[in-house]
């Protein structure tokens, strides 16, 4: 339960953000700006009704408009100017450092040249007030033949990108599906990450590590379904990217006191709290963390674990990765000491 401390401590502790959609990332004002500044007409009237339109049922359904929402994106600085505008607004929720997905092919088939997506959200990374890095996702609901050419798309990039993950429509799409684009990826040095047991089962968490070899499970919150599963993450560490406030508005759970994040860290899982969309679902990071801790019962000692594991669970250098968690941890030994 959250008192007012507990919520500064929060707000104020060292963070990382491993689960954040850029384009999920896309403010409805800056949505018409970008719109107005393009030419692009969009089926809404105003910002408020298009912020109406947010009420979604399943993940689908979201995906339908955040799909629609960034046809907006044409040039290299509305990519610039999206990707600032989140830095900017996840440093004042005091992240220092973000992983940050983009979708490469919700733009490419839409005719925007490759080169102008990354450039755009990589010069904004370079520029921005915190450390950030890329992954870029392939679309599920696409082929492998198309992801394994984005792959190839992104060679040019490579320096510019640290992995590969896998999002959009979970169900019917499995990880098996990308096996071949993985592997390739694999020996490119990248990175592994992927959707998984968000609203797919946890034969697709299995499969995401036995098959792709991710090092990290986005989302991953249907694991509890599976008692060998829990325990085998539980051994390997496996890092979950939970959604808090994405899994109540996409309808993975009702309310956020049904919210798993508790049971989770119980079971000993390195779970993390991040913000998947933060645009569509209701709050950047701290939201998340103010969200899930006013429901359920979490205290300064969740909040020390989660700290720790966004780092901990990080694709860092090992001495910045130790650099922040004694961040973390002189600033939850100050708070414990005052
Ligand atoms: O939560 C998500 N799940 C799958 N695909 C996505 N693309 C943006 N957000 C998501
Ligand atoms: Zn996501």
């Amino acid at each position: 339960m959250l008192n007012e401390q507990l919520r500064h401590m929060l707000q104020a502790m060292p963070k990382a953000e491993l689960h954040i959609h850029i384009e999920g990332s896309l403010e409805p004002e800056l949505i018409f700006e970008l719109a107005q500044r393009n030419g692009v007409s969009l089926p809404y009237a105003s910002v408020e009704a298009l912020r109406q339109a947010y009420a979604f049922t399943d993940l689908q359904s979201f995906l339908d408009i955040y799909y629609a929402g960034a046809s907006v994106l044409l040039t290299e600085q509305d990519f610039y100017d999206m990707t600032m505008a989140y830095l900017r607004r996840a440093a004042a929720d005091n992240v220092r450092h973000a992983e940050i997905f983009f979708d490469p092919q919700t733009h490419t088939t839409r005719g925007v040249p490759f080169r102008t997506v990354v450039d755009g959200i990589w010069r904004a990374c370079q520029d921005g007030p915190i450390s950030a890095t890329l992954i870029m996702c392939f679309l599920r609901h696409l082929s492998e033949e198309e992801a394994i050419a984005t792959l190839e798309e992104a060679l040019p990039f490579r320096d510019k990108i640290i992995g590969v993950g896998l999002d959009s429509s979970e169900v019917g799409h499995p990880p098996e599906k990308f096996a071949r684009v993985f592997e390739r990826a694999r020996n490119l040095g990248l990175h592994l990450v992927a959707h998984a047991g968000e609203e797919g089962p946890p034969a697709y968490i299995e499969s995401a590590l036995d098959v792709l070899n991710v090092e990290r499970i986005d989302h991953g919150v249907r694991c509890l379904e599976d008692a060998d599963l829990t325990a085998r993450l539980v051994r390997e560490q496996m890092a979950l990217t939970v959604c808090p406030l994405s899994n109540i508005k996409l309808r993975v759970f009702d309310v956020m006191g049904d919210s798993n994040l508790r049971r989770l860290l119980d079971a000993g899982l390195a779970a993390t709290v991040n913000s998947d969309d933060p645009a569509y679902f209701g709050g950047y990071v701290n939201d998340n963390y103010l969200a899930a801790f006013d429901a359920l019962p979490l205290d300064v000692n969740h909040a020390r674990q989660l700290a720790r594991n966004s780092f901990a669970a990080a694709f860092l250098e090992p001495e910045r990765k130790r650099a922040w968690l004694a961040e973390v941890d002189a600033f939850f030994d100050a708070a414990r000491a005052a």
